[in-house]
């Protein structure tokens, strides 16, 4: 015992006498980080007097600093997403990366990494079971100073000197992050997979037409979707959808602050043999492109700030770029003439795309010049969804290579590399039920390789053995990003007006889907009959209020004041008795109130709705209505109700749909789905979500996605034989104009020539024969696929 009060004793010195240059900087940010675990009584008197952070781990010994066990509890799990051990594991020099000898010691220091822990502290560090635990949402540390304020959502009067002092903040702690992060190998902390959800501001269009912006942030990690909704005696209502995902960024939140929380933190990985990915999903005109816009070039800028590091300029690293899409299910080259691409794979499995072009770019003014003449080159076009849609998914890839002198690899070694993709936008799916043979064709495509994503990210974060990457062209061509080390960070575009709410519940579902089903992704979904009160909301972790629960559990469950509650007290503010709607979900009676009240309905919520949502989103058109019709079967009482709400997709454009839908659609909510048991819709819920979908996939998808790919492969094959038969034609024209030749010689044998011609014009006509044969057949095909996806579109 007095072993140990010696031992606390000289850790309680040791953390006092520690003082130096480094140390006032040091102060400041550990004051915010001990306040943001709640523990700023413990904060105070080491601000005064300076403390080195790693010496952190020694508060928790015995006698010393934290007293009560939830104090320790809280300061050990603060240590842990801060990588430093609550074992008072000893500091150890931070160990320089192979070839690092020359790093010059402020690289590493103490302020440095005092900065680091700053920015990382929630977003980055934070692995998934913290951001996702009950506890980490009961006793949620303060938002990671890059990210707006937690009340800013609902506040006009956003203070914005203090964003602009956490900018400045974060700008001076990117170096310091970067540094220590890849000489000690703690971005191997960063999830694996992070799902961020991005709202764009209601445009100018939507202002003038009065739309209403139906999504709420709060907490940077929350949203809530407040889907107007009518019922059957024609009351309006609302439905609301709450979510959790690893950072929610509202309108407020720039590109600058969306670049430090998706793809800063993984940057340093790629130098240390990582492939990263990160990709934006959502509907057209979500702001997909204006988000990954600019993405690349930051990164690229962070990237080549790094190549000059003295570690990395010995061991010849070089920085690499190539835009390349995928359209059609086809590779064309954005900086090459649109050139098209092969795909092909070696015999070790790496995927390479012949022809690619790669451009070595130490000067970020060359990035910038490279991006807008890939994005110019882009596909676009009018679609049965949108006018403007992006057509294709646009990949730009950054790669880090080993310069070697004489190596037959252009560049040399790949070491990692970073892609970032602009995917089409996700309500392509619309376009298989309508529009052109072509456009439907391209629309299926879209949809398989999303869905084809989503299961790549999935098997990935699941550690699977196998990654089904064949999926898709999108996912062949991403194969090595999704094998060996690989980071992916998807980031859903949302927008938040109401004539856009079926579009945004549909991506978050996907967002949801790409999360929660994933191992990390959410623990609290296994544990949901136990941990929490019963839940049938789209976010496995996040309602507020149950589906449908026994009136006594959720009545006591109404008596606490749960972490979901922040949604609860969110909708509160815009103004409604929450007393009247915890009596009405009671007794499960529909609310009956009307939209601009801001109401929360709160209860009609079901994996009807995940599912219809995927169904929908993945397959869309004719699959999506038969899919989602024999979802129904699962929900009897629902059924009539439920194809009411999702309707066949027609062809409207945008602004068509959103003055639609702002007069608020017809449609029911299911009510009365609260009125099943909880356990009912528990086992109804799991059993859709692990077996529906997937059978559902094999059974009616693929023989859909068999004939697209058929369809496509078959249109491959007629090309190269066209291309073939020109220059078998070639071929044959120099013969011909030999025989001329020679029977123009004096003393030619004519019969030679006769032969020779006959045999000649015969290769001619058989060449043409055949290439007149699979055009017929493919002529066929492409009518047998019309007749049959307009019997399947009941219109
Ligand atoms: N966060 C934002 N803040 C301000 N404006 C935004 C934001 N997000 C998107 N916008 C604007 O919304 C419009 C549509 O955005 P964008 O083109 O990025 O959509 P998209 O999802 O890429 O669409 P598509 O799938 O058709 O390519 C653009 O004019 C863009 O400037």
């Amino acid at each position: 015992m007095g072993g140990q009060m010696q031992q606390s004793n000289a850790a309680a010195a040791a953390l006092y006498d520690h003082s130096g240059p480094a140390s006032d900087a040091g102060d400041a940010v550990m004051a915010r980080w001990l306040q943001s675990a709640g523990l700023q009584h413990l904060a105070s008197p080491l601000a005064s007097t300076g403390i080195d952070h790693r010496l952190l781990p020694n508060l928790l010994m015995q006698g010393y600093g934290a007293q009560s066990a939830e104090e320790k509890q809280k300061l050990h799990r603060f240590l842990r997403n801060l990588n430093l051990s609550g074992e008072s594991e000893p500091y150890t020099p931070l160990a320089q990366s192979s070839g690092g000898a020359a790093a010059a010691d402020s690289f590493y220091s103490t302020e440095l990494r005092g900065d680091f822990g700053a920015g990382l502290l929630d977003l980055h560090a934070m692995d998934d079971t913290e951001l996702l635990s009950e506890h980490a949402i009961s006793e949620p540390f303060d938002a990671s100073p890059f990210m707006p304020s937690v009340t800013r959502g609902f506040e006009n009067d956003f203070d914005t000197v203090t964003s602009r002092q956490q900018r400045s903040q974060a700008d001076a702690s990117f170096k310091s992050s970067t540094n220590e992060k890849e000489t000690t190998g703690k971005e191997s902390n960063l999830a694996k997979i992070k799902v961020v959800v991005r709202k764009r501001p209601l445009n100018r269009k939507e202002v003038s037409r009065k739309e209403d912006d139906i999504v709420t942030v709060f907490d940077n990690s929350y949203l809530a979707v407040h889907e107007p909704k009518l019922k059957v005696d024609l009351t309006a209502y609302v439905e609301k959808h709450e979510f959790c995902f690893d950072a929610v960024l509202d309108e407020h939140v720039t590109n600058d602050e969306v670049y430090r929380v998706t793809v800063e933190p993984i940057i340093p990985t790629i130098f240390q043999r990582t492939k990263a990915t990160c990709f934006a999903y959502g509907q057209t005109g979500s702001g997909k492109t204006y988000t990954m816009q600019p993405l690349p070039l930051k990164a690229a800028e962070d990237i080549v700030r790094l190549l000059h590091q003295p570690v990395y300029r010995n061991q010849k690293f070089r920085l690499w770029l190539s835009f390349f899409e995928i359209y059609g299910g086809k590779l064309y080259d954005l900086l090459s003439e649109r050139r098209k691409l092969c795909m092909r794979e070696d015999g070790r499995q790496q995927v390479c795309i012949v022809g690619l072009q790669e451009f070595e770019v130490s000067d970020v003014h060359i990035v910038k010049e490279y991006i807008e003449k890939g994005n110019a080159a882009r596909s676009t076009g009018s679609t049965g969804a949108n006018e403007e849609s992006s057509r294709s998914h646009a990949i730009l890839q950054l790669a880090i290579k080993q310069h070697r002198d004489g190596s037959e690899l252009k560049g040399g070694k790949i070491i990692g590399k970073i892609s970032f993709i602009d995917l089409a936008g996700s309500e392509r799916g619309a376009d298989t039920t309508d529009n052109d043979r072509q456009t439907r064709i391209e629309g299926a495509e879209i949809n398989k390789s999303l869905l084809a994503l989503k299961e790549c990210i999935r098997a990935l974060d699941n550690d699977q053995i196998h990654i089904p990457f064949r999926g898709s062209k999108l996912t062949e061509v991403l194969r090595d990003s999704f094998v060996g080390n690989s980071r992916t960070v998807m980031i859903s575009c949302i927008s938040p007006n109401a004539g856009s709410c079926e579009h945004t519940l549909n991506t978050l579902r996907y967002a949801d889907r790409v999360k929660s089903l994933s191992k990390s992704g959410n623990p609290r979904k296994d544990q949901l009959p136990n941990t929490l009160p019963p839940t049938g909301k789209d976010s496995s972790s996040t309602s507020s209020i149950p589906l449908a629960v026994e009136p006594d559990s959720y009545y006591d469950y109404n008596q606490e004041e749960k972490p979901m509650d922040i949604g609860r007290r969110t909708v509160e503010s815009f103004s409604y008795n929450s007393n009247a709607d915890v009596d009405r979900n009671r007794q499960s009676v529909p609310p009956n109130y009307s939209f601009s009240s801001r109401e929360d309905g709160g209860l009609n919520s079901s994996a009807v709705d995940r599912e219809r949502a995927d169904i929908t989103e993945t397959y869309g058109g004719p699959t999506s209505s038969k899919l989602y019709s024999s979802a129904l079967e699962s929900y009897p009482i629902e059924e009539e109700k439920v194809q009411k709400v999702s309707p066949t997709r027609r062809k409207v454009n945008r602004d068509e749909k959103a003055e639609k839908q702002s007069n608020w659609p017809r449609k029911e909510g299911r009510s009365d789905l609260p009125t099943m048991g909880y356990k009912q819709q528990q086992q109804q819920q799991s059993d859709t979500n692990s077996n529906y979908v997937s059978r559902q996939y094999e059974s009616e998808t693929q023989p859909h996605d068999g004939e697209i790919n058929a369809i496509l492969e078959e249109e491959e094959a007629l090309i190269s034989a066209h291309r073939k038969e020109i220059e078998d034609t070639m071929e044959i024209v120099r013969e011909e104009m030999k025989l001329l030749a020679e029977v123009d010689q004096p003393g030619s044998l004519i019969d030679n020539y006769v032969t020779q011609l006959s045999f000649v014009l015969s290769r001619k006509a058989a060449g043409l024969v055949s290439l007149q044969a699979r055009l017929a057949r493919f002529q066929h095909r492409l009518k047998e696929q019309e007749i049959l996806s307009r019997k399947k579109v009941p219109r």
